[in-house]
């Protein structure tokens, strides 16, 4: 098929056909989607006595399940097959509820426009069960949106993993950490574990026995109590509504006339804490770790507040009320979009708990910016907040403050300063009331032990947009800080405003012959990626969008991985760039003038942008030079243009290209990168043809000599100069090149052909569906609410948008 031809084929069937090849039939498309999905073909006996419908073919065949659709089928939203794969119809009238209930038992895989797709595993069922949802209502709620029954192993799988949730916790007590349940049977039980058995911290044979703390448990419509008041739970789900201050007052008339309840506890060794929670939850009696902050008169309380202008948005409050809904602070992860506003929901969370706070964070910069929004969002004062970074060696002189810090600061033990030895040694000897991991996604395993065995921590949350990692060590996240608690949706969040619109594109741009034909030569890894980087093609393609978005007015950011390019395409064209090395005070000036000056629109980044730059000003993202194939760099790059000042703009669309040089692994590594977007629900065109850029004269390298020059340059360059730029405390390192960053799970991505001004909004079916912009009615979303006051008042329950 000639190009163009294939290119607007692959518009319309919105699929897209990778150079060189044919484009599928629909039989070989149909048959890739079968094979995709594992399917099991339908016996013929099945296929005579069930339905038979478009999506069946998808999920698996099982013979003594009745798979029959309910003859209702098509107004419930759910097809569950019998390996807990769930897949949601977002057009379903009651999709909102669906997935307000799926995000609390289910792991969100994939959701685009139409079709969402969620998986039930043991940890999504752990935090359910920890977020206060029984075995019975994940069944029978599940039953009630599904198009079919539920499959007796799909039942028996949320019995078994449920059964054992919740009965045991980890808490502390002056510093020193217990395993605890109201029911010494299931310590004994633990106690039988020779790996357990080994951490244990006192010698004594019993069980330490002692009156429970008295809770003012709520219940919040939707879910239940914590463990230990199950029956409390079944009762709520059937009753009336009560109001919350009726719901406390009757659960302490109760107290009163019960006998006063038990709790029985062994001590750990605080080194072993990590290893025990593991061992727990390998043994399938996964640990909780709540924070009863009210009740705690040992540590000094925190004097701060929000201020009265923080107004927090609904998907905030959904994710704090997932911490705090029993009135206290449940240890777990938050994962919103970037941009989407985790700061304010640490700090919210720091107001709640009231007590000594210590946030980790993944760069100097971000210390920086948190401690900033700490002093914005809330009436901390100046000096109860210290920051703990090589520049700055800080404590707070009251009983209780906050300190924030990177995680190389905490856990790096080589070379320390005088100084840095006394504020680890405060930091040590004291009890945090809440630990705040940022960038939560990055932080290996062995590193986070040290974080743990140093902080001794009421509770922690972590925070992140992506919660993948290339390593799939992510599941080890689960032990070390505790179950996911909420996730956002990604476009429902950009439908509403909070997060802009964006254009992505990755942007063809062929090799030159000469460049090409020293890239087809046999040469180090690193030569060639140089080739592909510096092509002057792709150069052209980065000056001619980035003139093409000055003159609209945008503001550019401009990424490269690789430091070289930084320098000599920033150079070239006269911009202002930043990189690893670029002092301090450089950096600031640089990012300032972005920001105010008219006359400065476009910088050049490294990888130290990709993560907590807060540019609202940022319209435009190019990307020349990547990290092989980082689904999580992707999405945190876009993350800088999410946060556009002038998202509620109508019409508005921020700008994401990916340029990359054709028939070269910048190909395969864009796909994969691509993946997670893709999951989110953003579809990314190919621009095959920059329109108007061969009527360009004034474009670098236009002429043969100066590309020749430019290969020159590049075969001088050293192989090193095509190394990963090293930051220091960079806590992504080259981890992800061991595995080429090759996302495990999901390989294919949706690619549609376009042109720039399709993209921009000129011809665009795309366009014209954004350009319905939503946002002035949607503006009134941004609900107004008091989840503080709620919040002491014991009535945190999350707010229906
Ligand atoms: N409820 C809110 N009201 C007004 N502004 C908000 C609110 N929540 C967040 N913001 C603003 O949104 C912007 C992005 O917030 P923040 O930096 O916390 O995002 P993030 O989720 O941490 O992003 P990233 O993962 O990219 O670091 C900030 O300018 C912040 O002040």
């Amino acid at each position: 098929m000639p190009p163009k031809r294939k290119a607007q084929a692959a518009v319309d069937s919105d699929d897209y056909d990778s150079p060189g090849e044919e484009a599928l039939s629909d039989q070989e498309t149909f048959d890739k989607l079968k094979e995709a999905f594992d399917v099991v073909a339908m016996s013929k006996r099945a296929r005579a006595t069930h339905a038979i419908d478009q999506a069946s073919f998808l999920f698996k065949k099982c013979d003594q399940w009745d798979a029959a659709l309910k003859p209702d089928h098509a107004s419930r939203p759910l097809w569950i097959d019998d390996a807990g794969r769930i897949i949601l119809e977002s057009f379903s009238p009651v999709f909102d509820e669906a997935q307000d209930f799926l995000i609390n038992i289910a792991e969100p895989q994939s959701r685009v426009s139409r079709m969402h797709e969620y998986t039930l595993t043991a940890h999504s069922l752990f935090a359910a069960v920890s977020v206060g949802h029984s075995s019975q209502e994940i069944i029978q709620k599940l039953n009630e949106f599904s198009k079919t029954a539920l499959s007796p192993s799909v039942v028996a799988f949320i019995e078994k993993s449920t059964s054992s949730f919740g009965k045991a916790k980890i808490v502390l007590k002056k510093t020193l950490s217990y395993i605890e349940s109201d029911d010494p049977a299931i310590l004994q039980r633990l106690l039988r574990d020779p790996t357990i058995a080994s951490c244990r911290a006192d010698t004594t044979d019993g069980l330490i026995k002692e009156a429970a703390p008295k809770i003012g448990v709520m219940a919040i419509p939707g879910t239940k109590m914590a463990a230990g008041a199950n029956q409390l739970a079944q009762s709520a789900a059937t009753a009336e509504p009560q109001r919350p201050d009726e719901m406390i007052a009757s659960l302490r008339e109760e107290d009163d006339d019960e006998e006063v309840a038990q709790v029985h506890s062994f001590q750990i060794k605080s080194e072993e804490r990590e290893k025990v929670i593991k061992r727990c939850q390998d043994i399938g009696l996964p640990l909780t770790e709540e924070y009863d902050f009210n009740n705690d008169e040992v540590n000094a309380k925190l004097d701060i507040d929000l201020r009265p202008h923080a107004q927090i948005r609904y998907y905030q409050e959904k994710a704090l009320s997932k911490m705090f809904s029993n009135s206290r602070a449940r240890s777990g992860i938050i994962v919103l979009p970037c941009g989407a506003g985790k700061t304010l929901v640490g700090i919210t969370a720091a107001c709640g708990v009231k007590k000594s706070v210590i946030v980790l964070c993944t760069s100097a910069m971000s210390v920086v910016q948190w401690r900033a929004e700490f002093l914005k969002w809330s009436n901390i004062s100046p000096e109860d907040i210290a920051v703990f970074t090589s520049e700055s060696k800080n404590r707070f002189p009251r009983n209780a403050g906050i300190i924030i810090s990177t995680y190389t600061m905490i856990t790096s033990t080589r070379n320390r300063s005088y100084d840095s030895e006394k504020v680890m040694e405060f930091i040590r000897s004291r009890e945090w009331g809440l630990l705040i991991a940022d960038e939560v996604h990055v932080v290996p395993a062995n590193i986070f032990k040290k974080v743990t065995y140093s902080i001794a921590s009421h509770s922690k949350l972590g925070l992140t947009a992506t919660l993948l990692r290339e390593d799939d060590k992510i599941e080890d996240l689960n032990f070390l800080i505790g179950p996911k608690l909420y996730e956002a949706n990604w476009q429902e969040l950009s439908e509403q405003g909070h997060i802009a619109k964006v254009q992505c594109a990755e942007v063809w741009c062929q090799m030159t012959p000469e460049f090409y034909t020293e890239w087809l030569k046999p040469s180090s890894v690193q030569k060639r990626a140089l080739l592909s980087i510096m092509n002057p093609r792709k150069f052209q393609a980065c000056q001619f969008l980035i003139d093409y978005h000055e003159r609209r007015g945008d503001k550019i950011i401009v990424f490269s991985d690789n430091v070289y390019a930084l320098e000599k395409y920033a150079r070239k064209l006269n911009k202002a760039y930043i990189y690893g090395a670029t002092p301090q005070a450089e950096r600031l000036r640089i990012l300032e003038n972005f920001q105010h000056n008219e006359m400065v629109n476009t910088i050049f980044l490294s990888k130290i942008g990709d993560t907590s730059l807060d540019l609202p000003e940022a319209t435009c993202l190019i990307q020349i030079s990547s990290h092989y194939g980082s689904r999580r760099q992707e999405a945190q790059r876009l993350g800088r243009i999410l946060r556009a000042k002038r998202r509620n703009d109508e019409g508005f669309n921020a700008f994401f290209y990916s340029l990359v040089s054709k028939d070269t692994d910048e190909m395969f590594y864009s796909s994969k990168r691509q993946a997670f977007l893709v999951d989110q629900g953003y579809a990314f065109k190919v621009i095959t043809r920059l329109e108007g850029l061969e009527q360009r004269p004034d474009l670098a390298f236009s002429s043969p000599q100066d590309r020749r020059e430019l290969l020159m340059d590049v075969l001088l360059a050293k192989d090193t100069d095509a190394d990963e730029e090293k930051i220091a405390g960079d806590m992504f390192g080259s981890k992800y090149a061991s595995t080429g960053g090759r996302a495990k799970k999901k390989n294919g991505v949706r690619r549609t052909a376009g042109t720039l001004s399709e993209l921009s909004g000129g011809q665009d079916m795309a366009y014209i569906e954004y350009n319905k912009s939503r946002n002035k009615d949607l503006k009134a979303k941004g609900v107004k609410n008091d989840f503080l006051r709620k919040l002491q008042r014991g009535s945190a329950g999350a707010k229906k948008k």
